[in-house]
């Protein structure tokens, strides 16, 4: 991660106050603000706060208002008999967010409803303490390792990674939302070996299609007789991801009477098998994710909130494949190296069809047209023909609107670029454009990223 312009320029480094009883959300906060030159004070509880500010003083206060004893609003007023401008910016499910907003009236900076947006907790903090944002730009958060098999080009992507590269380390929860289709396990799978778990495997529960009843023993456990067919006792998935990381996939669809084990589970880290008497402590990680909107479902009264709250900690959203179109062309190449077992290419009439069409499905669509063409085509290159009808055909209805035409434009360029090995006089040719426009337009894309 990089270090703040500013902060090297003061020497002293702001010292951030994160009050949180969860470690793991302190942990996150605090890692992503060190990341930054933040230097980061924690504490478990309002007292606790209290007694370090005097102490210590901070430069300014991250404050969850949930706390065991005292609320963070109750200790607002407290706060400021020790330190009377300290800039205080409360964190609030949005359950609480009336009290927030009475609490700015009352002497809070800010406020920030979870599931946190990290970009926006960080205006936040930078405004609270007038840092210039100008001080801050441009900076790109380092990413780890990425699989070879991780292709991605866009601008949203690498956005949506250094949030994940920002989370995977912290013991917090993680729940990732998304298209069916949009990679979501891919994500699950990055948390998962960017953690420190990563010598210890990730376990995949998937909660769809299944009765609570079956769900309890495959998440929980059994022990022997607990029900007819119980012969043998069952570990269940929770304690086989012990020491790793445990990702139930589509959680939006776990039985609603299911929902209040999977939270105890969640907060206590332990789990009673079905037919037992006993709790099992349990170690692992949890990543979930859904397609569903879970807000949605909340209102309906299918999701509990409490559990919305406690899976979703820090706002993790994989973006449908039509929102980030410079990925398209490097996902069908990469596609294509896997099921074509020669060297095939993409003919640019192919190509804009791939970039103009509506990809619904996503990813996968895009995986399974390719593996399509590739056992369809006979020479080397992908022709529309040998695409679904539906893409080749080109857009129908939902043509693409402004704001996707750029992003297809983009995709275009730099994708016949790279058709071109990068000859600028070439891909002007192709594009039908003359050199200096594409030079032109060049010089607009560098200028986003
Ligand atoms: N960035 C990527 N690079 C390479 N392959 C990818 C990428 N993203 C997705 N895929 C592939 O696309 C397919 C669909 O991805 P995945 O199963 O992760 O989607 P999902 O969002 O979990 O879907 P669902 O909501 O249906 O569970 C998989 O075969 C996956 O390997």
């Amino acid at each position: 991660m990089t270090s703040n312009a500013s902060l090297k320029r003061d020497s002293k480094s702001p010292v951030l106050m994160v009050v949180d009883d969860e470690p793991s959300q302190r942990k996150l906060i605090g890692g992503f603000f060190e990341g930054f030159g933040f230097t980061i004070l924690e504490a478990e509880s309002a007292e606790t706060m209290l007694e370090t500010l005097a102490q210590q003083p901070p430069d300014m206060i991250l404050l969850d208002v949930r706390l065991p004893a005292m609320s963070g609003i109750e200790a607002l007023p407290k706060i400021r008999e020790l330190l009377p401008t300290i800039p205080v910016v409360l964190i609030t499910a949005y359950a609480d967010l009336r009290q927030a907003v009475a609490a700015v009236k009352n002497g809070a900076d800010d406020y920030l409803s979870k599931p946190i947006d990290l970009e926006e907790l960080k205006v936040a903090v930078y405004d609270a303490l007038a840092i210039p944002s100008s001080d801050d730009a441009p900076h790109t958060i380092a990413l780890p390792n990425l699989p070879a098999d991780f292709i991605f080009e866009s601008r949203a992507m690498r956005q949506l990674l250094e949030t994940v590269a920002v989370v995977a380390p912290s013991e917090a929860p993680i729940l990732i939302q998304g298209p069916s289709g949009s990679g979501k396990e891919g994500i699950a799978q990055l948390i998962h070996a960017w953690s420190s778990r990563a010598s210890h495997p990730i376990i995949t529960a998937n909660c769809a299609g299944l009765s609570s009843t079956l769900i309890e023993s495959e998440l929980f456990g059994h022990v022997k007789g607990a029900f007819t067919g119980a012969s043998e006792d069952r570990k269940g998935l929770f304690r086989t991801a012990h020491g790793g990381s445990l990702f139930l996939d589509e959680v939006g669809e776990m039985p609603l009477e299911m929902q209040p084990k999977l939270l105890r589970a969640l907060e206590a880290s332990e789990v009673t098998p079905v037919g037992g008497d006993r709790t099992v402590a349990i170690d692992t990680r949890f990543i979930a994710a859904t397609n569903r909107n879970l807000v949605d479902e909340i209102q309906e009264g299918r999701f509990r909130e409490d559990l919305f709250y406690r899976l979703n900690v820090v706002e993790l959203i994989v973006p449908a494949l039509a929102d980030r179109r410079e990925d398209i062309i490097p996902l069908a190449r990469y596609f294509a190296s896997q099921f074509a077992n020669r060297q095939v290419r993409m003919s640019p009439q192919a190509s804009r069809a791939m970039l103009t069409h509506s990809w619904t499905g996503n990813v996968r669509e895009l995986r399974n047209a390719i593996q399509r063409a590739c056992l369809l085509c006979q020479g080397d290159v992908i022709l529309p023909e040998h695409l679904p009808s539906n893409i080749a055909s080109g857009p129908t209805s939902d043509l693409p609107d402004v704001g996707r035409l750029s992003q297809v434009e983009r995709a275009t360029i730099v994708a016949t670029l790279r058709e071109c090995d990068g000859n600028r006089t070439q891909a002007a040719k192709q594009l039908g454009i003359s050199r200096r426009a594409l030079i032109y337009k060049l010089h607009d894309i560098e200028g986003e990223h």
